[in-house]
């Protein structure tokens, strides 16, 4: 039988007291989060009956959690960078921001300052013997088509085991990541190794926790970017190559159909040729929208959603 305490004058004066509502000083807004945080963890507590021992075992759970650095891995497989970014879409729509490519998430494993090259782009550092060759290109455009020169395109990827260099340090700097400036028609061409989907660590906090869930911790071969232009809304987002096990059963799901994208191997690529690859390559073409930001572009979008719906009305 579950005892029912939560809603007594002592539990709830205990709450007010942990969030610091009796002391003057602090941060308002923490004080309040904390509140509400607390009273959902003891009203979870008592409607679940959860014990001490389960109770102590989530906290060396979120030890853990931290001393292997899995917070940010944890997080896309709880769906939180999902749900950050479905109030991101929502809020650009209240905006008038939305369109072009669409956003999706980050994921932690970017890091900044890779080297910076304009046009072609080779971002494997040939090691990675058992790889195939991948030729990746595109054109960065507006939502008008118009192609954005010196647009810069931060891309990075896993290796042909799934594993990210930095994090795998067996991998040299940077290796599959660039940051590539478009030329004068917008395009990015970039000559790399086609990754293979990503793995939670087998014995790491994040599985452990999908295995009670009874669900894998597998990503669908994917590249991640973030496309930057002046007067344009920066955009986060990845592309999932099609065909993959995962590519509609992503462990952060991050999967939008606008952003599958297919992946053929073919024996002989002129694109490939062009820089020097010879031999099987899988081509990997993608384009992407940006959103303006400028006030005189906005402007004329709100007129034309208005006059859509006036329209529809009439
Ligand atoms: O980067 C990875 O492949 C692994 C982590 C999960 C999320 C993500 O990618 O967005
Ligand atoms: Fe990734
Ligand atoms: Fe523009």
């Amino acid at each position: 039988m579950t005892i029912r305490t939560t809603q007594t004058a002592e539990v709830q004066e205990l709450l007010k007291k942990v969030a610091g509502f009796h002391v003057e000083g602090g941060n308002e807004r923490v004080k309040k989060i904390v509140h509400r945080f607390m009273s959902d963890v003891f009203q979870l507590i008592e409607d679940f009956d959860v014990t001490p021992e389960e109770f102590w075992s989530a906290v060396y759970y979120v030890g853990e959690l931290g001393k292997n650095g899995e917070a940010s891995l944890l997080a896309p497989g709880l769906g939180m960078d999902k749900y950050l970014d479905i109030r991101m879409d929502a809020e650009d729509e209240a905006a008038g921001l939305a369109g072009g490519t669409p956003r999706t998430i980050e994921g932690p494993l970017y890091v900044a300052g890779a080297p910076l090259v304009e046009g072609f782009a080779r971002m494997d550092d040939g090691t990675d013997v058992t790889g195939q060759a991948m030729l990746l290109k595109g054109q960065i455009t507006d939502e008008d088509g118009k192609p954005l020169a010196n647009a810069i395109v931060d891309v990075w990827h896993a290796d042909s085991k799934g594993n990210y260099s930095y994090f795998d340090k067996s991998q040299s700097d940077f290796n599959l990541r660039r940051r590539i400036k478009t030329d004068e028609n917008g395009r990015y061409v970039a000559q790399s190794i086609t990754p293979s989907g990503y793995g939670c660590p087998p014995e790491g906090s994040t599985q452990t926790l999908l295995n009670q869930l009874g669900r894998h911790g597998q990503r669908p071969a994917h590249i991640h970017f973030f496309i930057s232009a002046p007067g344009h809304k920066h955009l986060t987002t990845q592309i999932n190559l099609a065909g993959d096990e995962f590519t509609y059963d992503d462990f952060a799901f991050a999967t939008r159909d606008e952003l599958v994208v297919e992946a053929h191997s073919v024996e002989h690529s002129a694109d490939g040729e062009k820089h020097g690859v010879t031999g099987p390559i899988t081509e990997v073409e993608f384009n992407f929208q940006l959103v303006s930001t400028d006030k005189a572009e906005l402007q004329a979008r709100h007129e034309r959603k208005r006059a859509l719906e006036g329209a529809a009305v009439a």
